[in-house]
């Protein structure tokens, strides 16, 4: 096995920055709806998308079972144009636009639901049938060293790692979670399957933690992300439930410009009020950071829409996990 980065082969994989800085001021509201061009592709987990005209939006409902009060019933439309999705290696799209099944590998490209990510043909073994804690570390050298490839999960702190991962692997308290910011505080990492690593990790922004305290979580942190070779990519977390955070967009700079593989999750997309969230749905401020990311990343990174309280987006994770971890494993 070849430990290197996934993306060193693909464009798709690398998310190179444009060379700008972050500006310091930014308002989602100078960024209309309306510049994102009007191109829908979108599936379900089904085995390929319906034959559609390519300049016809699909409509894709996602419906929640979560009887939250804050969640409500209607079925939020995101629409991503062509060029926005993400691409893996060696993955024909072709068949996004047509019924068709590629004939000679009777497989079809299909989009994963409530993201951009498009299924390739790494995506197999996506199940998680065993997850154990495996050890707690506060330095990059004190890590698991077998050499099996792992996803961490970074945030603010209250994002819902813990949260997602206990989501992923079905289990309500593997990782400990808290309403209160602060609550994980080491490079936590849990075996599944025996085979690969999901890492949480102390979150970044507003904890309950003195100052010194969180410098050091965040030194930790990046240092890992910068040394980890068995690392295949950043899940990146972002709140949908409020307006875009300037400290969340800093972040993804700083994975980028570092050339760290990242995926953007959005989180608790099952809070659908308006009036407690800001004013926007979910569905909305999914947007407008894609819109703000455009500014700082040529390609767009692979995003997907989750909540831990309905599972939304939890078995497309896990497909799109086992895909990167599958080609990762091959080159
Ligand atoms: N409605 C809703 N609440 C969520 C979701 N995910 C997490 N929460 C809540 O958000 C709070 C924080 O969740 P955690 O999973 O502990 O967040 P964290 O990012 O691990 O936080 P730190 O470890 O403190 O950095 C808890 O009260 C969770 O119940 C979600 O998808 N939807
Ligand atoms: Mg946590």
């Amino acid at each position: 096995m070849i430990l290197s980065y996934l993306p060193k082969l693909q464009t798709h994989f690398l998310l190179p920055l444009k060379p700008k800085t972050l500006k310091t001021h930014f308002n989602p509201s100078l960024l209309p709806l309306t510049h994102f061009r009007i191109f829908s592709l979108f599936s379900s987990l089904s085995p390929t998308l319906p034959t559609q005209n390519p300049k016809s939006p699909i409509s894709i409902s996602q419906q929640s079972d979560s009887d939250d009060d804050d969640v409500d019933v209607e079925e939020p439309h995101i629409e991503v144009s062509i060029d926005k999705l993400f691409v893996p290696p060696e993955t024909d799209i072709s068949s996004l636009t047509s019924s068709s099944t590629n004939t000679k590998t009777g497989w079809s490209a299909r989009i994963l639901k409530g993201s951009n990510i498009v299924l390739s043909k790494y995506a197999s073994n996506a199940q998680v049938i065993n997850a154990e804690f495996v050890k707690s570390s506060v330095a990059t050298e004190a890590c698991p060293n077998d050499g099996l490839p792992e996803f961490a999960l970074v945030g603010r702190s209250n994002v819902g790692k813990s949260s997602l991962l206990n989501s992923l692997v079905r289990r309500k308290k593997l990782a400990l979670t808290s309403k209160k910011p602060g609550k994980t505080q080491c490079i936590n990492h849990f075996r599944i399957n025996d085979s690969w690593y999901l890492v949480d990790l102390p979150g970044y922004g507003f904890a309950a933690a003195p100052g010194e305290v969180k410098k050091e979580w965040d030194k930790f942190t990046k240092d890992y992300f910068l040394q980890r070779s068995t690392l295949v990519s950043v899940f990146l977390l972002i709140d949908a439930s409020i307006p875009a955070k300037k400290i969340d967009l800093e972040y993804a700079s700083w994975l980028g410009q570092n050339k760290i593989p990242m995926t953007l999750v959005f989180t608790k997309c099952d809070k659908r009020k308006k009036k407690k969230n800001g004013g926007k749905r979910p569905e909305e401020n999914v947007q407008y950071f894609q819109e703000l990311i455009r500014e700082f990343f040529e390609a767009a990174p692979p995003w997907i829409m989750t909540s831990s309280v309905t599972n939304q987006g939890r078995d497309e994770i896990l497909l799109h996990m086992a895909q990167l971890r599958n080609y990762w494993l091959k080159h």
